[in-house]
């Protein structure tokens, strides 16, 4: 993707220090920008549970799990644009000047040093372990985030840009509104996507680091089982709302620099008002939260030991009456002042080791780490 003329691109980057609500995102094997962008003076609509989305069209940002800090956003598309050249035009006519006031987000000091957060996930693996052994959970998914310093000429438009040409396969994204601040992420996970009646998502889980350029397919069981079980969880909540249901896989399938185990689970609709009820059943799948479902749901925050904030949740574009594209929102990061939270987690067994856990933790970290130059 092209990097779009100084000018518009510094305009970007303000923006994200702004009370202007906005979105660009890419979706995969394109190479065309979309701008999604909210009247300056509105603010943004929030909600506290997705069947509130039934009958809305928008960019959402939804939490993994909703609290009065992190509600779920919808920027308004009340103006649309596609390419560097239609999004200048677009932005041009925002009064930058009474928009550009640096939005008030509070500046998070944590400062997870690699040893100290190594020892804060052993001690949740530990937490997560025992009822896993017991038989209380079949799947827990931990995760953690690690907050660096930003380097002093740090562009979110060129992260993006990075992103974007890094990774052709995932749906990458640049978000902010002053409530959720801004958001970069490139994730290759589907929740809900298509239109009328036809509709897909996918059964992502098991990863693998990749070999130079060669996708590894030696898949040990720990990784089927986990992926299964995804694939389970699909297959019966599909059935709840959809018709005939076909599947594909699972098959290895590349995400940047990393591998999954996959399975497209395509699908009929018989309407579309109430997409909000159907993504409230959808998420969160067992690839983000656990089995059984609810107690998985309220297991994770009481002990992971942190908040997962808009990680793990939803993001993207939905439109009852259009094209929804709606990703589960991984291998993202948090910007805030001059730092970036960035967040990964893993599905745990009872068959799982703390150190082989981190280790994936830090593989998914890096495919951030690596467009933040
Ligand atoms: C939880 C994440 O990824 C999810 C978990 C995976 C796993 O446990 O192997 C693989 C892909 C994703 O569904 C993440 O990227 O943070």
């Amino acid at each position: 993707m092209n990097i779009p003329e100084t000018k518009l691109h510094q305009l970007i980057d303000r923006l994200t220090q702004s009370h202007v609500c906005f979105a660009i995102y890419r979706l995969p094997w394109t190479d065309e920008p979309i701008l999604i962008l909210q009247n300056e003076t509105e603010e943004v609509e929030t909600f506290e549970d997705l069947s509130e989305l039934n009958g809305k069209t928008g960019f959402i940002l939804a939490p993994f799990r909703y609290s009065p800090e992190h509600p779920g956003v919808i920027i308004r598309p009340d103006h649309t644009a596609r390419e560097w050249e239609q999004i200048e035009e677009v932005l041009q006519h925002l009064n930058t000047d009474s928009s550009l006031i640096r939005s008030a987000e509070t500046a998070e000091t944590i400062h997870t040093g690699t040893a100290h957060g190594k020892k804060n996930y052993t001690e949740a693996f530990n937490r997560f372990i025992v009822p896993l052994r017991e038989g209380t959970f079949k799947k827990l998914v931990l995760s953690r985030n690690e907050t660096l310093d930003l380097p002093e000429n740090f562009s979110p438009l060129r992260a993006f840009i990075n992103a974007c040409n890094s990774y052709p396969r995932m749906m990458i994204s640049l978000t902010h509104t002053p409530i959720t601040g801004t958001w970069i992420g490139s994730t290759p996970e589907i929740i809900l996507s298509g239109q009328d009646n036809q509709w897909h998502t996918v059964s992502l889980a098991g990863t693998m680091p990749m070999e130079g350029e060669v996708m590894p397919e030696n898949w040990s069981d720990k990784n089927r089982e986990e992926q299964a079980f995804v694939s389970e969880y699909l297959r019966k909540t599909i059935k709840k709302f959809g018709s005939k249901l076909t599947e594909k896989g699972p098959y290895t399938a590349r995400a940047g620099q990393l591998v999954h185990l996959k399975t497209d689970f395509h699908f009929c609709l018989k309407n579309t008002d109430n997409l909000g009820d159907i993504l409230s059943e959808l998420h969160p799948t067992p690839a983000v939260c656990g089995l059984p479902k609810q107690a998985a749901y309220e297991f994770i925050p009481e002990n992971e030991g942190y908040d997962r904030s808009y990680y793990s949740g939803i993001i993207g574009w939905l439109d009852s009456q259009g094209h929804t594209t709606l990703y589960v929102n991984l291998r993202c990061m948090h910007i805030h002042n001059a730092q970036t939270t960035l967040y990964a987690g893993g599905g745990i067994l009872p068959s799982s080791t703390a150190d082989t856990e981190w280790e994936e933790t830090r593989h998914k970290m890096n495919t951030m780490k690596q467009i933040i130059q």
